[in-house]
């Protein structure tokens, strides 16, 4: 297994580029198995999750071609051919690594009018379901029965019909399973409460470009009318937002006072005005600038002080759950107490008693943590991470306490973060990646 060591303490100078959105990328990739022939996709991440979803793929028989270079910097493109695909099956061994592998529920049932998918495994945090996935399906006449842990669903004569979906809560992955569904159905489908994340706008917008007759992407409501088939297509994916918006709370955390540190390939309008406007009011200035090509630079000025500024995670464009992990760390290191709160995962906060272990001053009640601030400094411990972007809270977290943080169980931020150690070394963060025997290293609990 891998571990990243870090020696805190240091400056942030420079700049980090941010690659294709990963949340993005995947339902993407899924509108691709919709086509029959080659659908080309540039500024796909390297990610693991690229890669499972690939193999995902594969199975079907579609033909997924992916070559991923050594420079994070350049974009890389995927190809999907699918006209190959005979296999209406997504396994558990592959389903079980990545919960948005979930989304071939739809892309299945949409292409070949069945599918037999299985359900997501284990969860990284408290309980994830799939109920309106399937609710969904059923609104638009799939039958569906689950059998032996797998979701098996037939379109009866082959063809879904289009239905009415109201979606309680609003879901992002639901949205986008009944799309990947709803756009081959027969009629029009209303789809209510939708999530109108830019994961979700810009993959409705791929469809549209295959043939898809979609409305009201961005909105709470969506209807789709129906087409026989849709057509392959080239396609540009978007910057990762929560990449960003890590980036910046980094470059918050770790710039020297006054200096400026560049966030380069951006697109800031997807992180949504909540987090923009509880940025500005920690008082860390920042500002938007023409960046190279279609995508923006943002540009954060180091501060002598943090402001505590209180959030809420909410659906688009309300503040990300996916970046209240990193907030906490933030927030860490602000002059006074604040509260973080995650209304969509209440308990998402495997992270905390990890951020303990560095020495932060943090108290977890229901959905709500409270952080003391900086009066607490941190210092550099041996911490695990849980998933994704707990991972990234700790290596942020250990990037600002003194001494040595080692991060355990980095297969979590391989999912979502491409080449970090690489892009923070670069950027002056004396970070490494070792391998270590989690079995028997010191003090770890296997
Ligand atoms: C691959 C991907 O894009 N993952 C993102 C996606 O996850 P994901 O799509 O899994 O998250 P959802 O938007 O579906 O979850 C939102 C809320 O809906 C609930 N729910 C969801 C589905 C369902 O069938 N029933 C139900 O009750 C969930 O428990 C949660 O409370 O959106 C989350 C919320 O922005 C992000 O944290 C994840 O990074
Ligand atoms: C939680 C995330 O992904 P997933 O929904 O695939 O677990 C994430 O991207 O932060």
């Amino acid at each position: 297994m891998d571990k990243l060591v870090i020696q805190g303490g240091g400056d942030l100078r420079g700049s980090l580029h941010v690659g294709g959105s990963k949340n993005t990328a995947l339902p993407l990739m899924a509108a691709a198995v919709l086509a029959d022939g080659v659908t080309t996709i540039h500024n796909m991440p390297v990610l693991k999750d690229v890669a499972t979803f690939s193999n995902v793929i594969r199975v079907t028989g579609c033909k997924v071609t992916w070559e991923p270079d050594d420079d994070p910097s350049t974009p890389e493109t995927i190809t999907i051919d699918g006209s190959s695909i005979h296999h209406f099956e997504a396994p558990y061994d592959l389903v079980k690594q990545m919960r948005a592998s979930f989304y071939m529920l739809g892309a299945l049932l949409g292409r070949g009018g069945t599918a037999r998918v299985s359900l997501p495994g284990g969860c990284a945090w408290g309980p994830r379901p799939v109920d309106l996935h399937i609710k969904g399906m059923e609104a638009l006449g799939a039958e569906v029965r689950e059998e032996a842990g797998y979701v098996i669903a037939e379109a009866p004569g082959g063809r879904l019909k289009g239905g009415h979906m109201r979606f309680e809560p609003v879901s992002v992955g639901a949205t986008i399973n009944v799309l990947l569904a709803a756009v081959t159905a027969e009629g029009e489908s209303v789809l209510e409460n939708v999530a109108a994340e830019p994961d979700v706008v810009v993959f409705g917008q791929m469809l549209q470009k295959m043939g898809a007759r979609i409305e009201g992407l961005g909105t709470d409501t969506i209807t789709v009318q129906g087409v026989e088939k849709l057509n392959p297509v080239e396609f540009t994916n978007c910057p990762d937002r929560i990449e960003l918006g890590t980036y910046m709370i980094a470059a918050a955390l770790a710039t020297p006072a006054r200096e400026t540190f560049r966030i380069t390939g951006a697109e800031p309008e997807h992180l949504g005005p909540e987090f923009t406007e509880k940025f500005r009011q920690t008082g860390v200035p920042f500002r938007v600038v023409d960046g190279e090509g279609d995508w923006s630079t943002v540009e954060v000025e180091g501060v002598d002080a943090i402001r505590p500024v209180s959030v809420e995670t909410a659906p688009f464009p309300g503040f990300a759950t996916d970046l209240q992990a990193q907030w906490t760390v933030l927030m860490t290191q602000a002059d006074g107490p604040s509260t973080v709160r995650d209304t969509i995962y209440t308990d998402r906060f495997k992270h905390i008693p990890e951020l303990r272990r560095l020495g932060a001053d943090l108290k977890v009640t229901g959905d709500t943590v409270h952080v003391s601030g900086k009066a607490r400094p941190l210092s550099g411990a041996t911490v695990m991470s849980t998933d994704l972007r707990a991972s990234v809270s700790l290596v942020l977290a250990g990037m600002v306490a003194s001494g040595e943080t080692n991060v355990l169980r980095v297969y979590h931020l391989d999912r979502g973060y491409e080449r970090l150690e690489h892009k923070l070394q670069k950027a002056g963060v004396d970070i490494v990646r070792e391998q270590y025997d989690e079995a028997h290293a010191e003090g770890v609990a296997a």
